[in-house]
This record gives C-alpha cells, sequence and structure tokens, in this order.
C-alpha cells in the first residue's frame, strides 16, 4: 500500500464491492455516483493541519473524537478561555491517553502551520476571532454567527450589530446534502444549527419541488440538554432539566430567521414557520416533529418518495420504512439523520418526523462533512462510525 495513503476503503458502486486502496484521485476521476465507506485508517505523512477554536467545549471535543480516526487530518491546535493552559485530559478526562496539543488562549495561537479551522465559540464572540484570523484558512464557524445573510435580521435576532458583515456575506451555508457544490469552493462556511438541520433536511426539498404549501408549517422540535454546551448556567443544572420537559423561545427562538431563510430560498417565495423548541432531559438527540399542509393534488405517499428518490444516495440521511418513527437513540453518536412522513387525521396535511445527534449531524458531524468536502476529499471521511446502542 502506498504509505502515502495508508487507508482502506470499500467502494459500493451499482451494488458491487471491491476493495481499492487509491483514493482521492481515484473518488475525483469518477463519474459514477458511489457510496465510499471507510472501513480502517491511518494517518497519512502529511496530514493537513487543523486547529479547533474552543477545543474544551462539547462541539469541541466531539471534533476531537472524529479527526482522530481521519487519515486525512490532525489536529496541531486547540483554543479554550477559562481553561487555556491547561492539558485536554485535565479537562476531558476520557482523553486522558492521547497524544493531543495543550489548550492555549486564542491571542496566544500560533496559526502558522494551521490549514484549516473548526470555529466552536460562542455566537458574538466568533466574528471578531473569525475577522482577525489568516484569510488563507478555511473555516467552518459552526457558531449562528455567518448563517444569516440580511445585517438587519442578525441585528434584530441577535440584539447586536454584526462585526463582520463582508465575511457574513462571503460565507456560505453549510447543509450539506443541499449546497456539496458551493461548499467545495467555499473559504467559510457557516455550519447550520442543530434544529435547523433536523427541519430544512426533509423541508427543503419538498418546497423545492412545491409538494408542500408555503403556509402552516407548524414545527416542534426536542433538544437534549448538551445542545446549550458546556458551560454552567443555572437553567442546565441537573435539578432543573431532569425528570422534566419545557419549551423555551416560543415564537422567538434565534432559529427562526435561519429556517424561514433557508425555506424561503428553497421556495423561491417567503415562508414563514410556527417553531417551538423544547428541552429534554437527555445529554444528547434532537427530534423535529413538522406539520405541513399538502400542496392541492398532493398525497403523503408524494412526499414520502420524493424525499426516499431525494435522498437515496446519501450515506448519512435515511427515510425510514413505512410507520416506522424515527428515534434518537438510533443515530446516537453518529452523522446520520432519519426521517419519516405520516398521514395525519387532519386531511391534507402530513406529520414530518426527524431526528439527528445534535452533537454530530447537528454539529461537529457535518462541519467535518463540510471541511472534508472543502479540502477536496470524499464527504464522509472520518464520519463512517455506526451509531452507538443501546
Ligand atoms: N452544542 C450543540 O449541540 C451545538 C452548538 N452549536 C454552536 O457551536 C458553538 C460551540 O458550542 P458548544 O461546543 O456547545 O459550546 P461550549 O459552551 O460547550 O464551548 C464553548 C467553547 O468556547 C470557548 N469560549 C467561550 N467563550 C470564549 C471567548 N470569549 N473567547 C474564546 N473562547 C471562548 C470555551 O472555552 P472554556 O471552556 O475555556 O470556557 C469552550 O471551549 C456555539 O456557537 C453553539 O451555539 C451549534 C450546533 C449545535
Ligand atoms: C438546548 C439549547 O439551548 N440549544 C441551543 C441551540 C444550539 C445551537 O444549535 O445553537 P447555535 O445556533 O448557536 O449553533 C439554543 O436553543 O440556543
Amino acid at each position: 500500500m502506498n504509505s502515502m495513503v495508508a487507508l482502506r476503503t470499500v467502494f459500493m458502486d451499482g451494488g458491487c464491492f471491491s476493495k481499492v486502496q487509491d483514493k482521492p484521485k481515484a473518488l475525483k476521476a469518477s463519474k459514477k455516483p458511489m457510496r465510499v465507506v471507510v472501513v480502517s485508517a491511518q494517518k497519512v505523512d502529511k496530514p493537513i493541519k487543523v486547529g479547533i477554536l474552543g477545543a474544551s467545549g462539547y462541539t469541541g471535543v466531539e471534533l476531537i473524537r472524529f479527526i482522530a480516526n481521519h487519515p486525512y487530518f490532525d489536529i496541531s491546535l486547540m483554543t479554550a478561555d477559562r481553561k487555556a493552559g491547561q492539558s485536554i485530559g485535565s479537562v476531558f478526562p476520557h482523553l486522558i491517553t492521547h497524544n493531543l496539543p495543550d489548550l492555549v488562549a486564542v491571542k496566544d495561537a500560533d496559526f502558522s502551520s494551521v490549514d484549516a479551522v473548526f470555529c466552536c465559540l460562542p455566537h458574538g464572540t466568533t466574528q471578531e476571532i473569525i475577522k482577525g484570523l489568516p484569510t488563507r484558512l478555511k473555516i467552518v464557524d459552526l457558531s449562528a454567527d455567518f448563517r444569516l445573510r440580511d445585517i438587519n435580521d442578525y441585528a434584530e435576532w441577535y440584539g447586536q450589530p454584526h462585526k463582520a458583515t463582508d465575511l457574513q456575506q462571503e460565507a456560505v451555508y453549510g447543509l450539506t446534502e443541499i449546497f456539496r457544490n458551493k461548499i467545495q469552493s467555499a473559504r467559510l462556511v457557516a455550519n447550520p444549527g442543530c434544529y435547523p438541520t433536523t427541519i430544512l433536511l426533509p423541508l427543503v426539498p419538498l418546497l423545492k419541488a412545491s409538494l408542500i404549501t408555503l403556509q402552516n408549517i407548524v414545527i416542534v422540535s426536542n433538544s437534549g440538554v448538551s445542545g446549550a454546551g458546556r458551560s454552567a448556567k443555572e437553567a442546565n443544572l441537573y435539578t432543573e432539566v431532569s425528570e422534566g420537559i419545557f419549551s423555551y423561545g416560543i415564537t422567538r427562538h434565534r432559529h427562526v430567521p435561519e429556517i424561514e431563510q433557508e425555506l424561503s430560498d428553497a421556495a423561491n417565495s417567503r415562508v414563514t414557520v410556527s417553531f417551538t423548541p423544547t428541552l429534554m432531559p437527555m445529554s444528547r438527540g434532537m427530534q423535529s416533529t413538522i406539520n405541513v399542509e399538502l400542496a392541492p393534488g398532493v398525497s403523503v405517499e408524494d412526499l414520502k418518495q420524493h424525499l426516499t428518490k431525494f435522498f437515496e444516495k446519501e450515506e448519512f440521511v435515511a427515510v425510514l420504512p413505512d410507520g416506522q418513527a424515527p428515534h434518537t437513540k438510533y443515530v446516537q453518536g453518529s452523522n446520520g439523520c432519519h426521517i419519516n412522513v405520516f398521514p395525519d387525521r387532519i386531511p391534507g396535511r402530513a406529520i414530518i418526523i426527524s431526528v439527528i445527534d445534535n452533537l454530530v449531524k447537528g454539529a461537529s458531524g457535518q462541519a467535518l462533512q463540510n471541511l472534508n468536502l472543502m479540502m477536496g476529499y470524499p464527504e464522509n471521511t472520518g464520519l463512517s462510525c455506526m451509531p452507538l446502542f443501546p
């Protein structure tokens, strides 16, 4: 095996399986649609150097987990704020035996040998930090800072004017299955929020095909507590979130403009949604129940068939068999999104249910999928691990 590319892959092409030992070039050369499943990997001799800004948080540590098994990327820089100066093993004891750089403050970070960064910082802080980074870096930002194109929307929903409006205009929205062509050539990708990911994956294809109406989209979403990040907050104490559920941000959650922006683009017309997020007493996982009105002459079966066809070649998105309810347990720890469509008892309406792991497809997994594309690698590299079950 070529030592520069010590990776074994299994190609699934037209139902045949064959072992291949020469990748990205082989992949790029092929015109046929194929799924590639990485079955084992070791680092190439000169991996791409990746920095994780905010490595001491939940999305940061999830990136560490995936990049550890990534053949082409290596972590050379990790930052933190309060935890700057600490080793990764002291911040995350489960990583104590892993050889990783110590955490440094962003102001002390040396980007000279870094090729790409994941930015896992709180929104607001992020735009100022990204503004100061070398322009040669490829960046995937996991925060909300570059997702809204309209600067007025940003100011309205985030309560402050944007401080890097040029970058806001440059950023490509990173919903991979929909925008992979644009992502491939982007320098700055705005990774979608976790709630929007569950909602947009099923609704964008349906609106593009005019199979549902633009009005009367009612969404109730449920999130695991890790969606709120690792920093201590009274509202996220065990005593507050265990053995009970509550909704928050009702009619005013900051993901509303992000969801409406992308749905309106897909429909080529203004779409408004009713969106109610709810916090569930679980660590990870996200489920959205989306109630839609069928366009005239369209059946629930039409929605199901369209989504099945749309996602049939996707490794990470599955439309489930009829009647099977998507379950957060079946995507936990993986980059998967499971979707299903059900007839509502109200004639002319359908219920779509979609689940992801908020930390993976809703954040770090999708971010890695995007950086793979930006660097010219198969987008599933390092991401084909099975979900954790039970
Ligand atoms: N959690 C989730 O499911 C999802 C999160 N996101 C978004 O991704 C981003 C990261 O989220 P998450 O990992 O959950 O957040 P965490 O709160 O778990 O981690 C935040 C990280 O940013 C660092 N940090 C905080 N403030 C500053 C600052 N002023 N300057 C530099 N570094 C700072 C923290 O360092 P220290 O630990 O030292 O304080 C920590 O490393 C957020 O914008 C979030 O909204 C997006 C999708 C899903
Ligand atoms: C449970 C919880 O608190 N979730 C977060 C959303 C997490 C997320 O996706 O936030 P970003 O838009 O910043 O990426 C919230 O409701 O604000």
